[in-house]
């Protein structure tokens, strides 16, 4: 692991990101970026909140969220506001993905609305990826995982045994919708598991295949 080359790869990652976001607010009035939650984006969020934007023409929203408080330490909107709307990037526009709902499938329509009234499609979607695959919350063990594959609904409430949480994940349909993805990753495991899934032919078995061919820029760093 060195976290110099992370740290080079996140502000990168920002470089290419800020460059695409400007280069779609020249033509358009408003840009959308959705982030991933987890370990990985923390030096990315820091490196983007750092970068000269229009913030306040910009909207974000996230592709995934466990059903949990923004209070909670694993909250990926608690990790966004922390790390990434902080400075002038306070001024953008952020769309979470949870609702005062006690439940994913109580609160999913409330989202997949709120979700449809940002400015599709997405200046870039920046996908992570789990060990096993997974990635947004696609989970290959999760029942939900073949109608989050199929649906044009927006936002779809997932239950997984390997996960303690519920979760919400965006849909694969609504994630395609994107100008630019990439897929920022980093160690020797998941540079594995990307092997195996571009080897592959199941996205039920790799979730992350559903977006191979998107095409996909792939950040990783050791
Ligand atoms: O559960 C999640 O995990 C993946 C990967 O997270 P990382 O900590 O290994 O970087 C992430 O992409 C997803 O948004 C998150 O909810």
């Amino acid at each position: 692991m060195s976290d110099a080359s992370r740290e080079r790869l996140a502000a990168q990652l920002a470089e290419a990101v800020a460059e695409a976001l400007r280069q779609d607010l020249a033509t358009q009035e408003r840009a959308l970026l959705v982030v991933s939650g987890g370990s990985t984006p923390v030096p990315f969020f820091r490196a983007l909140a750092a970068c000269e934007l229009p913030w306040s023409r910009i909207d974000v929203t996230l592709a995934d969220e466990r059903w949990v408080p923004e209070t909670a330490a694993d909250s990926n909107a608690r990790l966004v506001r922390e790390h990434l709307l902080q400075g002038p990037a306070a001024e953008a526009h952020f769309a979470p993905l949870t609702t005062s709902a006690p439940t994913p499938e109580q609160g999913e329509a409330e989202v997949a609305e709120r979700i449809e009234r940002l400015a599709w499609p997405a200046s870039v979607v920046i996908l992570g990826m789990g060990g096993d695959g997974h990635t947004a919350s696609l989970f290959p063990d999760s029942q939900e995982l073949a109608l989050a594959l199929a649906t044009d609904a927006a936002a779809v409430a997932v239950r997984t045994p390997s996960q303690p949480q519920p979760r919400i994940t965006l849909s694969a349909d609504r994630l395609h919708q994107a100008r630019r993805h990439v897929l920022h990753i980093s160690g020797g495991d998941k540079r594995a598991v990307l092997a195996r899934a571009l080897a592959g032919d199941d996205s039920r078995e790799l979730p992350i295949r559903a977006f191979l061919s998107c095409p996909l820029a792939t950040y990783w760093a050791p």
